[in-house]
């Protein structure tokens, strides 16, 4: 798994910072756009249509290195869908976000599991089913056995959130970044490590 990565400072000495593409994937209106600005702002909006694809950076610091993701928000809407293996190039990790009030968001989101299993190996790329909407329980069509399920079957990282109420919003971001350090450290002698120049890197929020 290609990371890029570059010494900083810390207490302890030198400490890596990690660069992170995390696409968020999913039917439209499951909250993949709120799930990100959650993350990264700590607000919700009611409204957040995304045209074609966006993205947004944090940063994380961690004991063990800083992390950098840049999280690259696709639309869900089926007229995008040709275009998005484009921004699969190179992720480290992906959400693959349904609404748990709605069936058929659940059902797709498997679709879109098959594109990636095409793009990539399975430990090329940390995946995690998200079912949103937590807050909106008693409208349930999905229950979170049948997530937990599917997620155990195929491998894959399994937390329900709420992007509304900022429930387990940061967790699945952490989970993915533990597992991507686990990885790490498990294929560290085979490691290709790129060095770049942060100066360089993208800040902020954007849209391509
Ligand atoms: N109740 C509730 N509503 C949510 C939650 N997350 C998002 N929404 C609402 O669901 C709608 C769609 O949210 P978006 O974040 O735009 O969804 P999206 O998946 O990015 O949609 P596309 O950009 O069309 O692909 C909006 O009205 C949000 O306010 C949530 O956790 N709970």
């Amino acid at each position: 798994m290609a990371q890029k990565a570059m010494p900083g400072t810390s207490p302890e000495g030198i400490r890596p910072t990690y660069i992170y593409k995390v696409v968020l994937l999913g039917s439209t209106s499951v909250g993949k756009s709120s799930l990100a600005y959650r993350y990264v702002k700590n607000d919700f909006r009611e409204s957040l249509p995304t045209v074609g694809c966006s993205f947004f950076t944090q940063m994380l610091s961690l004991e063990e290195a800083t992390i950098k993701f840049e999280i690259w928000d696709t639309a869900g809407q089926e007229k995008y869908h040709s275009v998005c293996h484009l921004y699969y190039w190179g992720a480290h990790a992906a959400l693959l976000v349904y609404d748990i009030t709605n069936k058929e968001t659940f059902n797709r989101a498997k679709l879109w599991l098959r594109d990636l299993e095409k793009e990539f190996l399975p430990d090329e790329i940390v995946i995690a089913l998200v079912g949103n909407k937590m807050d909106l329980a008693a409208e349930r069509e999905v229950a979170t056995e049948e997530g937990e399920e599917f997620a155990r079957t195929k491998g894959l990282l399994f937390m329900e959130t709420s992007a509304k109420s900022n429930h387990q919003v940061n967790d699945i971001f952490m989970a993915i970044v533990q597992e991507l350090l686990q990885r790490k450290r498990e294929e560290a002698p085979n490691h290709r490590l790129l060095t770049v120049n942060l100066e360089e890197s993208r800040t902020g929020t954007g849209c391509c």
